[in-house]
This record gives structure tokens, sequence and C-alpha cells, in this order.
């Protein structure tokens, strides 16, 4: 591949636990050998160490103000122009940035996933192609329960209370909306091989005509 004039940023959506970070890493794996790189929404989380753990608790990590999106947008935009970030690392069993940061070159593909990364025109203006992953509420709540007791040092009945008084309303009233912005709606995610090749495809022709 000949050095492209501009990367290509494709974004991933769809709630929490649809599969998303699944489809982002099929598409990663698909272009490993090229210049590519992911970035994950979640890292950009508004720092909270000045806060105690009982009150970082509070926070609804569902809302579009839990993120430091004027830092993402920023970090993309660097990235867009050849330049190096240093990203934020998050602490999802803490509730907050950790010490460490990733320093990252910039590539020619770029993938950034996250639950809210279509709800600011600012982010989706950046974008080359939009995708929304689809998956049924019940799915995503089974699939949540367990990464998050076996990932994020979580119980189930606080995976269940934060799905139902926050998670629930704030994907129906924040995430399921950006729907509408998406390019592709990726039906039942993670496993659509039919649908991951029609992006990687897609994703060459942009590769071709930009070269
Ligand atoms: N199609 C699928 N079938 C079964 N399990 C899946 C599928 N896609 C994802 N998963 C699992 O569900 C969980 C959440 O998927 P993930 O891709 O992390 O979703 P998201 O990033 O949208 O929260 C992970 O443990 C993942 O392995
Ligand atoms: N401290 C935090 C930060 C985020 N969350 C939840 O993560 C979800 C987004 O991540 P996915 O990989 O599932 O897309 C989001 O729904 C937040 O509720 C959290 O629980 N704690």
């Amino acid at each position: 591949m000949s050095k492209l004039v501009k990367p290509i940023v494709i974004g991933v959506t769809g709630g929490s636990g649809s599969g998303k970070t699944s489809v982002s890493r099929a598409i990663f794996d698909h272009f490993s050998g090229h210049s590519i790189l992911l970035l994950e929404q979640d890292f950009y989380y508004k720092d909270q160490s000045h806060l105690s753990f009982e009150e970082r608790l509070k926070t609804n990590y569902d809302h579009p103000f839990a993120f430091d999106t004027d830092l993402l947008i920023k970090h993309v935009e660097d990235l867009i122009d050849f330049k190096a970030i240093d990203k934020p690392v998050y602490d999802y069993a803490k509730h907050t940035r950790s010490d460490q940061i990733i320093h990252q070159e910039p590539k020619e593909v770029i993938i950034i996933e996250g639950i809210l990364i279509l709800d600011d025109p600012r982010l989706r203006e950046l974008m080359d192609i939009k995708v929304y992953v689809d998956t049924d509420d019940d799915i995503r709540i089974i699939r949540r329960i367990k990464r998050d007791i076996e990932e994020r040092g979580r119980t189930l009945d606080s995976v269940i209370e934060q799905y139902l008084n926050v998670v629930k309303p704030m994907h129906n009233q924040f995430v399921e909306p950006t729907k509408r912005y998406a390019d592709i709606v990726i039906p039942e995610g993670g496993r659509n091989q039919v649908a991951i090749d029609l992006m990687t495809t897609k994703i060459h022709s942009i590769i071709d005509v930009r070269e």
C-alpha cells in the first residue's frame, strides 16, 4: 500500500454488549499487516480522580456528558493530520483514568468504537463510514452481565441495577437514536461475517481511490 493522502475513519457504534468491539476487532484483524489503529471511546471517559470512589459510583456513564469528547475529537483530528497522540487509559474497576497513557502513532485506517460516537456532529463529520451494530436488548444484557462480572469487577446485583436504572433509559434516549446517522446497520453484531466482508471490501475500495 502506498501512503494515503488522508486516513480513512470508520465509526462503529451500537448499544452496550451489541458486539461493537467484536466487529471492530474483526475489521482490525482483517487489515492486520496494514496501517490500522483502534480508538475506544471508553478510554475517553472523563477523569474522576478528584472524586471519591462512592461519588464515582453515582456518575451516569451512559450520558454524553460522561465523555471528554473534546479530547477525543482533538485526537481524531491529530491522527487525520498524521500526528501521533498520547491516549488515556481507563480503569472500569476504579471508574476513572489510570495513570498510564498509550502513545499511538498515526495510521492510514482509523476505527473509532463506542456507544456514543455518533452523538456529536463534530465527530460524525470526521468519519468516512458510520456503522451501527443492532442487537436485541435481551442478548445485550445477557452479554453485559457475563462480561461485567468476569472483566469489569462488578456484582450481578450492581449490573442489573445499573442496567434498569441507567443503561436502558440512556440507550433509548441517546444511543438508539444515533442509528439514523449510520451508513450501515449490522443486525446481531459480532459474528455477522457477510457484513464484515462488505465493510472490508468498501474500505479496500476507498484505499484504492485515495492512494
Ligand atoms: N455474535 C456474538 N455471539 C456471541 N457472543 C458475542 C457475539 N458478539 C460479541 N459477543 C460477546 O459478547 C460480549 C460483548 O461483546 P462486545 O463486542 O464487547 O460488545 P460491545 O463492545 O458492543 O459492548 C463479549 O464477551 C463478546 O465476546
Ligand atoms: N466506569 C464505568 C464506565 C462505563 N461503564 C459502562 O460501559 C458501557 C460502555 O462500554 P461497552 O463496552 O459496553 O460499550 C456503558 O454502557 C457504561 O454503562 C461502566 O459501567 N462503568
